[in-house]
């Protein structure tokens, strides 16, 4: 290890409040299994693509920093919860970290196993290395020391106290998956698994299978699942803006962000819609109904990514995949929809969605909402908080917002660091829980 910036200050901590109260809680070891870390520099939660970004930046600026991951490895959405076929969606340009730009081979929506690649030389070239398996359970501002206190637990329930003066969240907003309650999934008794979990069409080959949830990764699934000669369905329980990935060639993406440029978001969504209806038609044929608001402006509101077509449409549109409503309940192998048909069918795949996990884990006053876990200010606002915390890839705009925030994020925290960091290490080793 060469976190040279790191100091072990002690390793039992029998008086100290926190780990009594983690040993009382009965989830981690014995006493001696904790340790107690000083970081000088920022310390980030989470090895997605945004705490990979906020790490580069702060390392260009001369600020070291430490990443926490629960997981054992970087980008463990993209590695370990995503399925084989997908590519990225939105074009590259919008999808590079910064400082460094993809290869220049990279086809225009690079595929998962590319994003992955480019992603682990970025961590190499930036010598980013996140201390793996360890997961926050708590991080609170201690107002009588001006510091943050984030407690993990790592391999074999060892715990650890971190203490630094800057908190930066980069837990993401796919931090969890969303499951319905459904009546009678107890039931059913076929596969029912979320799409985080969801490979290939492979495992259900000539299986019957309903795939609840019409966002991206519903409809991608699908086509995949019918791909592999799945007979397939998705449930819509609402409206939906499905536009096409690309138009005469060019990212739909790429178009909006232009007309945007020169025409209100207003004009630009009638815009998408009048290209949206010539080239797939008028969706709610197929059970797909448009909502009122247009899809850039829903963005914007709601956060509700549009769908960008991919081929799952045309499948629909000939029957292939087919559009079920809402299901009321499950019974063995069969599903009850809210209009009061049933069907049998083998597996169901969950692609309802994720969530934030940060008001789990996170004590603070008022930058994170408690009932979401996304920052309350809205974009470009939501990425600092007070005292030192900072949140970054909370922006509802995929990677660019990330990097937006990354930026945002490193030249504030540079601005403070060389005041600051001269003079807190000796305040930390005064606390009296470090010294006694
Ligand atoms: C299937 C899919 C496809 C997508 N495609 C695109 C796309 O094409 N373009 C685009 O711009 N965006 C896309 N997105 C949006 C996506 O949010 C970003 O691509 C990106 O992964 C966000 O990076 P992040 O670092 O903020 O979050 P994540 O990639 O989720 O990384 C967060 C990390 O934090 C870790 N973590 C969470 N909680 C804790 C904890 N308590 N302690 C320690 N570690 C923790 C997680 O294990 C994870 O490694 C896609 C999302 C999904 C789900
Ligand atoms: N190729 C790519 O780059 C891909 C990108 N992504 C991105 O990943 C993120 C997550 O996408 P995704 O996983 O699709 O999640 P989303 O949150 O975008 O979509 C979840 C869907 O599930 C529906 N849903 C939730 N609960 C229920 C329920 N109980 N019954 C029926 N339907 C339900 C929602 O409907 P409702 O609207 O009614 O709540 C919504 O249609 C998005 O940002 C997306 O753009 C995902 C896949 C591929
Ligand atoms: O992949 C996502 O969910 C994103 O949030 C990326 C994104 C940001 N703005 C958009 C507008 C239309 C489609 C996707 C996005």
């Amino acid at each position: 290890m060469d976190y040279y910036y790191l100091r072990e200050l002690e390793g039992k901590k029998a008086h100290d409040p926190l780990f009594i109260e983690t040993m009382n809680n009965k989830k981690t070891s014995t006493l001696s299994d904790h340790r107690c870390l000083w970081i000088p520099g920022p310390l980030i939660i989470g090895a997605g693509p945004s705490g990979l970004a906020v790490s580069a930046y702060l390392k260009q600026k001369g600020v070291p920093s430490l990443i926490l991951e629960r997981s054992n490895c970087i980008a463990s959405l993209w590695k370990l919860k995503t399925y084989d076929r997908l590519r990225l969606h939105l074009p590259k340009q919008v999808c590079e970290l910064p400082l460094m730009s993809f290869p220049i081979g990279f086809p225009t929506y690079p595929t998962k196993q590319q994003f992955i690649e480019y992603l682990e030389n970025y961590s190499k070239n930036f010598d980013i290395r996140p201390w793996f398996n360890e997961e926050v359970k708590n991080a609170e501002f201690d107002e009588k020391v001006g510091f943050w206190r984030v407690r993990s637990v790592g391999k074999g329930g060892m715990v650890s106290e971190f203490v630094c003066r800057w908190l930066i969240v980069a837990t993401g907003e796919n931090a969890e998956a969303v499951v319905p309650e459904i009546e009678g999934v107890g039931e059913f008794g076929g596969i029912i698994k979320h799409s985080s979990f969801y490979k290939s069409g492979e495992e259900f080959r000539d299986k019957k299978v309903l795939v609840v949830g019409c966002g991206n990764s519903g409809m991608e699934v699908c086509l995949d699942l019918c791909n592999h000669d799945v007979a397939t369905s998705i449930v819509v329980r609402d409206s939906v803006h499905i536009l096409p990935r690309d138009v005469l060639g060019k990212s739909t993406f790429g178009l909006s962000m232009w007309l945007l440029k020169w025409l209100p978001v207003y004009l630009v969504d009638h815009i998408l819609l009048i290209v949206s209806w010539l080239m797939l038609g008028d969706t709610a044929r197929f059970g797909l109904d448009r909502p009122r608001l247009g899809p850039l402006q829903l963005k914007n509101m709601s956060g509700k990514t549009p769908v960008l077509d991919v081929g799952a449409l045309a499948k629909i549109k000939n029957g292939e995949i087919k559009v079920r409503p809402g299901i009321k309940r499950l019974k063995r192998k069969t599903v009850e929809f809210v209009n009061g048909r049933t069907e049998n069918f083998d597996a169901i795949i969950l692609a309802t969605g994720y969530k934030s996990n940060v008001p789990y884990w996170l004590k603070d006053k008022d930058m994170f909402c408690k009932e979401d876990g996304y920052p309350t200010k809205p974009f470009p606002n939501g990425w600092k908080g007070e005292n030192g915390l900072y949140a970054v890839g909370f922006t509802k705009r995929g990677l660019l917002g990330a990097s937006i925030d990354a930026k945002r994020i490193a030249e504030d925290i540079e601005r403070c660091w060389i005041v600051e960091a001269k003079h807190t290490t000796p305040f930390a080793l005064l606390l009296p829980q470090y010294t006694s």
